[in-house]
């Protein structure tokens, strides 16, 4: 008989792959059917369907597949949230990330079906690749984009800005591309003195502003539209904060940098949070994301690490600290610089 194939490397992993487009199939089903409103407590699945106006055992099926999936709990036929759903699936909750998960599939940024023709042919393959300086397609990312900051990572990020020297003297800071300034509420939140300009393109801060309102920020927020990369930032501002939103000023970062030097005052502070690439490109898997955008527009736009700090540096600042923070959609790396 011939020898028989043995391994003791598991191929699970390449399953665990393959499965992923069945997977995140089933979590898009249950978020445009609205499952997890209806399922803070313990429901039957003939309810759930009679009040979706579903079929009854495809439903019930459904229901089971959200429980492998471990976003739902099964006891005695019927069923419930786990906390994880309950947080983050409710669309009623205040960190409801429903828009930002199916946003990974935003055939404006990620067309998943292009992927053949970009690799086989290049970025032309694509026949309308996005401006991604298009202020109504930010404008459109409010909603889903501020699931990522009220989701865990506005706290974080604000309580390490707040244990800066100096930072309850704070009076005046920008938060620069702050699309829906949801950043800029949890800096407002640490400081009551404190008070904030949201700079983005004017669409954006017109689509931001509903949300500043829903948590009756407004008499501590103005607005500045513009362009940062032409247009004056303003002076005399204690702290720049800036949040994935510099890649559109990669290749004129010295420029930028002298900039945003310029607009603080002495003593200030400038806050990046941002990519940063190590081990040649590869990590860390954050950029996953990031890859066929790349591919279309024919540009790498994710920073390498070290290379906001460096370029704080040459712009005059005293000296920046660094520091890599996990955050639910991977590492990003947080750097914060000083003016003399
Ligand atoms: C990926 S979003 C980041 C939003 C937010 N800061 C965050 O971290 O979730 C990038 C934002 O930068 C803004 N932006 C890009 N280029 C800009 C420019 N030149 N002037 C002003 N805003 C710009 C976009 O409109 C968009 O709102």
């Amino acid at each position: 008989m011939e020898s028989l194939p043995h391994t003791h490397v598991s191929y699970r992993p390449l399953y665990n792959l393959a499965m992923g487009p069945l997977k995140a199939a089933f979590l898009n089903m249950a978020l445009e059917l609205s499952i997890f409103d209806l399922l803070s407590a313990h429901a039957s699945p003939e309810s759930v369907a009679h009040q979706l106006n579903t079929h009854p055992t495809n439903t019930r099926r459904l229901l089971d597949g959200l429980t492998i999936l471990e976003l739902l709990e099964k006891k005695e036929g019927s069923y419930r949230n786990t906390p994880l759903a309950n947080t983050f699936l409710v669309s009623h909750s205040p960190q409801f990330i429903g828009p930002l998960l199916t946003q990974t599939q935003n055939p404006d940024m990620n067309p998943l079906e292009a992927l053949k023709a970009l690799v086989a042919k290049g970025p032309e393959a694509h026949p309308s690749p996005m401006d991604m300086t298009d202020e109504t397609l930010w404008a459109e990312e409010v909603k889903a984009s501020s699931g990522w900051v009220l989701g865990g990572v506005g706290s974080r990020v604000a309580t390490r800005i707040a244990g800066l020297p100096g930072f309850e003297h704070l009076k005046t800071f920008m938060d620069m591309g702050c699309g829906h300034g949801v950043f800029a509420l949890y800096l407002l939140e640490q400081n009551p003195g404190m008070s904030g300009v949201l700079m983005d393109r004017k669409g954006v801060l017109e689509a931001a502003k509903p949300l500043i309102e829903s948590f009756d920020a407004q008499d501590r927020i103005s607005y500045r539209p513009g362009d940062y990369l032409t247009d004056d930032l303003g002076r005399g501002y204690d702290l720049i904060f800036a949040s994935a939103t510099l890649n559109f000023a990669r290749g004129r970062m010295d420029h930028m940098l002298s900039k945003i030097h310029q607009a603080l005052n002495p003593g200030g502070y400038f806050v990046s949070f941002q990519d940063g690439l190590t081990h040649e490109q590869t990590r860390p898997d954050t950029m996953l994301g990031a890859i066929i955008p790349c591919m279309m527009m024919d540009l790498d736009y994710c920073f390498d690490q070290g290379e906001i700090a460096d370029a704080a540096l040459r712009a005059g600042f005293r000296h920046v600290q660094s520091q890599t923070m996990e955050t639910p959609i991977g590492k990003m790396e947080l750097d914060i610089a000083r003016k003399a």
